[in-house]
């Protein structure tokens, strides 16, 4: 959120003077600020078609490391480019009236509410996110980087710094896009065309010709409507385990670190999520960050990431497993999770996380093309409990973090700013991804299908209570059905028995079970649970696959009993 002052609203007119003046072109397209939220931004006069040219402005007016600033020559070896364009601004700014883009400065806000202008209580507020650690660190190097040229331009303050880059930050696009042979990170700020404000998946158009940067609509806009910009990839990206390009999308810990605002269902959030092995394979011993590492914040641009297995969680203990790892290219142990999205990469080193001895000597020789898709039930099973502990300790982080936030001291606008972005990113961990992968009879499957659905209504008052009954009824509903999709399952484990301790445990066990059968009096009550299928016998099977193959998940915090057929 940016905080418009007064000056800046008065210099509104000399801006918009300035840049008519100097050639920039408004084509249906007005400043003026959103009714509800007080934003500034651009709107349209009238309904404009998609493919029409919004606005354009000239290169004269763009400020960028390429003018020719003699200050920056010792530096330019030694500053990221984001610093470097932060000192043009800085520049410009303390020259007051006598710059040309005084106006354009008039305009810009006084601060930019990212995180990197916390306060020490509203930082807390992001204990357990994936913003916790990164902010720190950026911090750190920001202010690095301030003291080795705090002393030019007669002294360049702390806050001057901070802001100068913060405004960089939110506000310049990617010099790439002026001059698209440009393969360095370098930025540019542009005044008019950084008025658009972002909304995710807009469709817009940005090109560089006749020396302009020229904005073009790629959908209808309404008439006096906002028109926004995309600040993320203009492309649709594909979600590549391997590829870091997904990371371009701005989810809301970008947005916030980046711009200072957060977008309540953010549709692009994803959170980070990093994968520590030790010495040994048990479960107790997935170490997982406290805090996922972030990626440096962005421009209306994008970053790349990098990654890099420290020693301490690199693999290589494991010789075994390291080869596994290697030879499947999983040695890279951070993934982006979204809400619809797993990673095959997490789960398949977490597959290789979880094997036994006896599974990697196994594994080691039928390795194959389908790499680590499926090891074996006990493996996936241990897999899946292995992911749940993953993003349970990030839950509870995450809930940990938001009781300990003190309001003490805390301004509104962050307070409101964090909780969404906290939404987010909880919403991300609980998404439907684990639950889509857990494609099992559990009880929403069984309560989908219609038919059994009401005969199960006919014997069982409350359905949800008896979960496992369902769930036992559904196995033997499903193993009688010809097109059931579990049929491969089904024959993999037809003869499968229950090892009991002891003949006494045994002779328990079928005693309940013919209790229950007796109890829910089947046939009798409904066509579809016949005698001649509903067996005790079918009723033993059942249990018995539910004992070995079934596991606990949560869903929306509660307790949910699914099983994992393939
Ligand atoms: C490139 S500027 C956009 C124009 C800006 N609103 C202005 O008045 O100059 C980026 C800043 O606009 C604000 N912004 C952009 N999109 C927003 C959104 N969807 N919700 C809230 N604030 C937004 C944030 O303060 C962000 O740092």
């Amino acid at each position: 959120m940016t905080i418009a002052t007064d000056a800046a609203k008065e210099n509104g007119s000399n801006y918009e003077k300035w840049l008519l003046d100097n050639g920039a072109k408004f084509n249906n397209v007005v400043f003026g600020q959103d009714p509800k939220t007080a934003i500034s931004g651009l709107f349209s006069t009238c309904s404009i078609p998609s493919s029409t040219l919004l606005v354009s402005i000239p290169s004269s007016l763009f400020i960028t490391t390429s003018r020719s600033y003699s200050f920056l020559t010792p530096f330019l070896n030694s500053l990221s480019s984001r610093t470097l364009l932060s000192l043009c601004l800085l520049y410009e700014k303390k020259r007051g009236p006598d710059s040309f883009f005084h106006p354009y400065i008039g305009i810009l806000p006084k601060n930019v509410l990212t995180p990197l202008w916390f306060r020490e209580e509203e930082l807390e507020l992001l204990e357990g996110t994936n913003l916790e650690v990164g902010v720190k660190k950026r911090k750190e190097s920001l202010i690095k980087e301030w003291k080795t040229i705090r002393d030019l331009h007669d002294g360049i303050t702390w806050p001057d710094y901070l802001w100068a880059v913060s405004i960089v930050t939110s506000r310049a696009f990617p010099y790439s896009l002026v001059d698209p042979s440009d393969k360095t990170s370098a930025e540019v700020l542009i005044p008019l065309a950084d008025a658009l404000n972002h909304e995710p998946r807009r469709k817009i158009f940005w090109k560089y010709a006749n020396d302009a940067l020229e904005i073009v609509t790629e959908e209808d806009i309404g008439a006096r409507a906002q028109i926004f910009n995309n600040y993320g990839p203009k492309k649709k990206l594909l979600i590549s385990p391997s590829s870091p390009t997904h990371v371009f999308l701005l989810s809301d810990n970008k947005v916030l670190l980046g711009y200072g605002f957060t977008i309540r269902n953010n549709p692009d959030d994803w959170v980070a999520i990093k994968v520590s092995f030790s010495n040994s394979s048990t479960l107790s011993q997935i170490q997982i960050p406290s805090s996922s590492q972030t990626h440096s914040d962005d421009s209306l641009g994008t970053n790349g990431a990098s990654d890099e297995l420290s020693d301490d969680s690199s693999p290589a203990r494991i010789p075994s497993k390291e080869y596994l790892l290697s030879f499947g290219g999983l040695t890279n142990t951070r993934h982006f999770l979204f809400s619809d999205y797993l990673p095959p990469a997490l789960l398949a080193q977490l597959r290789v996380l979880v094997m036994t001895d006896t599974e990697v000597e196994l594994y080691m020789n039928v390795a194959g093309k389908r790499w680590c898709e499926f090891v074996g039930y006990r493996n996936e099973l241990a897999m899946l409990e292995a992911f749940k502990e993953l993003v349970w300790k990030k839950i509870s982080g995450l809930r940990r973090g938001a009781k300990q936030g003190k309001l003490k001291n805390v301004r509104r606008e962050v307070l409101d700013s964090v909780e969404i972005y906290r939404e987010g990113e909880s919403k991300v961990y609980t998404g439907k991804h684990a639950l889509s992968y857990i494609h099992a009879y559990e009880y929403d499957n069984a309560m989908n299908d219609k038919s059994f659905a009401n005969a199960i209504k006919k014997i069982i008052d409350d359905v949800y209570e008896e979960e496992d009954v369902v769930l036992m009824l559904y196995l033997i509903y499903e193993r009688h059905n010809a097109t059931s999709p579990w049929r491969k399952f089904f024959q993999a484990v037809d003869g499968y028995i229950m090892m009991a301790e002891s003949d006494e445990e045994e002779k328990e066990k079928r005693k309940q079970i013919e209790q229950l059968h007796h109890s829910l009096q089947l046939g009798a009550t409904c066509s579809i649970f016949s005698d001649a299928v509903y067996t005790i016998d079918n009723f033993i099977w059942a249990a018995n696959i539910i004992d070995t193959f079934s596991l606990t998940f949560y869903q929306d915090g509660t307790a949910r009993t699914g099983i994992v057929p393939t």
